[in-house]
């Protein structure tokens, strides 16, 4: 698959998906579906630069997956292209019609159009599949609208997602994702007070943009060096050590007995087993992660 960042790109012949994608959720998986199964077609996910997105319209909006997470995630699917297109003034202030004469036609040359049903675009929002349906004879695609996936009783959407992460409701989130949520980055060098407690952990700074569960303790599976290892992950600013730390995801990863600092690092999490707390000492939050160990291995 060939990743392209920015809009300087000319495609033709494709069956083309577009929309934000943040999570890349299950009801996500049918519209990549889709576009999978159009033969003799280019395939292409097009989405929009979620970095920029959270810093236009709302500095406070996280992401499930950052750019760097998606593009990973996709990187699988068996697509010929994912396009990262910038969110930025122009693209907002693009109307609809510019952006399926300009960009669908154009530059992505569609044939094929794979959209769910509550797809809007263009300046405004005002570009909706109605739209789309309209101009479709115009530009010579064919549109497909794929309609919600439902699951236990509710459209599977982004926001929804993003409600249950923040309730920290990771088992309910893995389901609607159909994969484990995730936070990855490079090990960085912590405190070094882990490994004098007998708990060592990879400690790892998610990043500014990046949506979290709420601060706590959660059962882990950590891809690191094409190996998978169960642990026990803390996120939070380690109350007990001192007041004024950064957030972080650190993991005791069980079985690794190695020096990983600088490597890379995919901390899956699995379920939710307590919240952070404030402990006298060291040596008590490690006599709770004795506790919290046995949970996290049960899972
Ligand atoms: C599973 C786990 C649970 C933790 N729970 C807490 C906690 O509830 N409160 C807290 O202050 N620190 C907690 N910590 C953070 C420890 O205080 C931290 O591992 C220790 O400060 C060592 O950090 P270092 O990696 O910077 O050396 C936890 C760490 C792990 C791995
Ligand atoms: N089982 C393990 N789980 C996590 N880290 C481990 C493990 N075994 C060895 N390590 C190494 O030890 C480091 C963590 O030691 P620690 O004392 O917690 O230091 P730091 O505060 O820098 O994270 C990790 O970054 C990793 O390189």
């Amino acid at each position: 698959m060939e990743y392209i960042q920015g809009s300087d790109f000319k495609l033709s012949d494709t069956a083309v998906t577009i929309g934000k994608f943040d999570g890349l959720h299950l009801g996500h998986k049918e519209l990549i579906n889709e576009v999978l199964s159009s033969n003799g077609l280019t395939k292409v996910l097009f989405t929009f630069d979620v970095n920029p997105l959270s810093k236009f319209f709302d500095r406070t909006m996280r992401v499930i997956d950052t750019n760097e997470e998606r593009r990973m995630l996709v990187q699988n699917f068996g697509l010929d292209y994912m396009i990262n297109f910038p969110f930025d003034k122009e693209t907002i202030n693009t109307s609809a019609d510019d952006f399926i004469k300009n960009i669908i036609h154009d530059k992505l040359g569609a044939k094929k159009l794979v959209v769910g049903t509550d797809f809007r675009f263009g300046k405004g929002r005002l570009g909706d599949v109605d739209y789309l349906e309209k101009r479709s004879g115009d530009f010579g695609y064919e549109l497909k609208v794929i309609a919600k996936k439902v699951m236990y009783g509710e459209e599977i959407s982004s926001t929804r997602i993003r409600e249950l992460i923040k309730k920290g409701d990771i088992k309910t989130v893995n389901d609607l994702l159909g994969r484990t949520f995730s936070v990855s980055g490079i090990i960085i060098h912590g405190n070094h007070l882990g490994h004098t407690v007998g708990m060592p952990t990879i400690n790892i700074k998610p990043d500014e943009n990046k949506l979290l569960p709420p601060f706590g303790v959660y059962a882990s599976d950590t891809e690191l060096d094409g190996k998978i290892y169960r642990g026990i992950t803390n996120i939070g600013v380690k109350p007990t050590i001192s007041e004024n730390n950064a957030v972080g995801v650190e993991t005791w990863l069980f079985g690794l007995n190695e020096d990983v600092y600088g490597h890379f690092a995919k901390v899956n999490l699995l379920d939710f087993i307590r919240p952070e707390m404030k402990f006298a000492s060291l040596e008590e939050v490690k006599k709770q992660v004795n506790i919290d160990v046995i949970k996290a291995k049960e899972i």
